[in-house]
C-alpha cells in the first residue's frame, strides 16, 4: 500500500509537535510538509530538539503547499487562524483535520456569540463533521473537513453520552468541572501560565462563559435529542499534559449500579480508546495515550451519578484523535499508529 502523504501546519506549537511524534511512528503515512512561518528554514527538531534524529524534516511556509501532492492536511493552528485556511483550501483535493474551535460549533452566530470573533467562513460550519469517533464514525469515514473536539469537551461529552442517549437522566442541571494541565493553553507564553503563577497553584478560570461550554452542550444536545444546560468550570493544575473531568448528574429515577456499569460497557463495546475503569482514574494512567478512562457510579444517598473522565489533552483532546479521525477516513484501523502505553509514573 502507497504511504498517505501528510501535511503538518504549524509544527511549532504543542499539538503540531505532538502530531509529528504520532505519525513518525506511523506504519501507512508518511509526513511530507511540516509547516511553520516563524522558524521557516530551519529544521523541525531544532525548534523541537527533543525529536532529534527522529524528526529532522526542514520547516516550509505555507505559501509552498502547492509543490506538494497531499493527502490530508492538519491545522494546528489558533482559533480564528485556522478559518482562514480552511477557506482558503477548500477546492484543495486534500482531506482537512482542523484541530482549532473554528467549525465544531452548530452555527456561525453561536461561534460570533461565544468566541467574540466574526466566522469569516460559515460554510465550512455547515460542511466539517464533528470528529468524535465514538459518535460519528460513519459521518467521519465521508468527512472531507473534520473540526476535532476540544479538549475538555471530550473528556465531557464521553463521560456523559451513554446517559443521555438512553435518556436517564435530568439536562437541565449538568455539572462539569475540568482540571486541566498548562500545555492545553499552547506555547504562546502569557503571564497566567508563568511558572510562578501555576507552580504550588491551583485556580479556577472562564467562569460561566469558557467557549467549551457551548461546544459540550451543542454536541450533547443532539445526542439526547433534547436542550441540555450545562455549568462548566475549568482549572488550572500545575502539571503539563492531563485533563481530570468529574460530572455530576441526578437521574430521572434511582439507578441500578450494576445497570449502570452494562450501559456504559454497551455504548462503548466497539470503542478501543475508552477504557471503563473499576476504580478512579488519575491523569497519569492516560498520559502519552489516546485513551479516555471513565469511571462512572451511582450515589444513593444523594441520588446523584458521579462520572469520573480522564484524558491526555494533547492526545485523546488533540492530537492522538486527529490521527484516530484520520485512520477512520482513510478507512484504515482507527488504532493504526496509536498503540501507545500510558506513561505512569
Ligand atoms: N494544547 C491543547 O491541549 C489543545 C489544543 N487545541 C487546539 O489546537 C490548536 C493548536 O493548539 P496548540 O498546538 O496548543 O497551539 P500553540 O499555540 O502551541 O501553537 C499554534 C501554532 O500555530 C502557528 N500560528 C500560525 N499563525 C499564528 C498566529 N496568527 N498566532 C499564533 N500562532 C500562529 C504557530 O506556529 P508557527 O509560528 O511556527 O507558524 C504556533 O506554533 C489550537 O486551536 C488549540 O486551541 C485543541 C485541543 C487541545
Ligand atoms: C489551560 C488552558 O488554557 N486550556 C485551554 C484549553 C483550550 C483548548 O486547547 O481547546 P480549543 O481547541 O478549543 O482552543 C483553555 O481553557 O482555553
Amino acid at each position: 500500500m502507497t504511504k498517505k502523504k501528510i501535511g503538518i501546519i504549524g509544527a511549532t506549537g504543542y499539538t503540531g509537535s505532538e502530531l509529528v511524534r504520532i505519525l513518525t511512528n506511523h506504519p501507512d503515512v508518511e509526513i511530507s510538509m511540516i509547516t511553520s512561518e516563524s522558524r521557516t528554514g530551519e529544521l523541525f527538531s531544532d525548534v523541537h530538539p527533543f525529536l532529534q534524529g527522529i524528526a529532522d524534516q526542514k520547516l516550509v511556509s505555507v505559501n509552498q503547499i502547492d509543490e506538494y501532492e497531499l493527502d490530508l492536511v492538519f491545522l494546528a493552528l489558533p482559533h480564528g487562524v485556522s478559518m482562514d485556511f480552511v477557506k482558503r483550501f477548500k477546492d484543495k483535493s486534500f482531506k482537512i483535520i482542523d484541530l482549532s474551535g473554528d467549525f465544531r460549533l452548530s452555527t456561525q452566530e453561536v461561534y460570533e456569540e461565544w468566541y467574540k470573533i466574526p466566522h469569516i467562513y460559515p460554510k465550512g460550519i455547515e460542511k466539517a463533521v464533528f470528529g468524535s469517533p465514538e459518535l460519528y464514525f460513519d459521518e467521519i469515514k465521508q468527512a472531507h473537513l473534520i473540526a476535532n473536539p476540544g479538549c475538555f469537551p471530550t473528556s465531557a461529552i464521553l463521560g456523559l453520552a451513554p446517559l443521555l442517549k438512553a435518556n436517564l437522566i435530568e439536562t437541565d442541571r449538568i455539572i462539569v468541572d475540568s482540571k486541566t494541565g498548562v500545555t492545553g493553553a499552547g506555547i504562546k507564553a502569557k503571564t497566567v501560565n508563568l511558572y510562578s503563577n501555576v507552580n504550588d497553584n491551583f485556580k479556577a478560570y472562564g467562569l460561566k462563559n469558557h467557549r467549551h461550554t457551548i461546544e459540550i452542550q451543542g454536541v450533547l444536545d443532539k445526542v439526547s435529542g433534547k436542550n441540555t444546560c450545562i455549568q462548566f468550570t475549568p482549572h488550572l493544575l500545575p502539571v503539563d499534559r492531563g485533563i481530570l473531568t468529574s460530572i455530576y448528574v441526578r437521574p430521572t429515577e434511582k439507578l441500578d449500579e450494576i445497570k449502570l456499569k452494562e450501559l456504559y460497557a454497551d455504548f462503548y463495546a466497539n470503542a478501543p480508546f475508552v477504557r471503563l475503569r473499576k476504580q478512579e482514574p488519575a491523569i497519569k494512567d492516560v498520559r502519552g495515550t489516546n485513551y479516555c478512562d471513565l469511571y462512572v457510579t451511582y450515589d444513593e444517598r444523594t441520588n446523584m451519578v458521579i462520572i469520573i473522565s480522564v484524558i491526555d489533552n494533547l492526545i485523546k483532546g488533540a492530537a492522538g484523535q486527529a490521527v484516530q479521525n484520520m485512520n477512520i477516513m482513510f478507512g484504515l484501523e482507527e488504532t493504526k499508529g496509536l498503540n501507545l502505553i500510558p506513561l505512569n509514573p
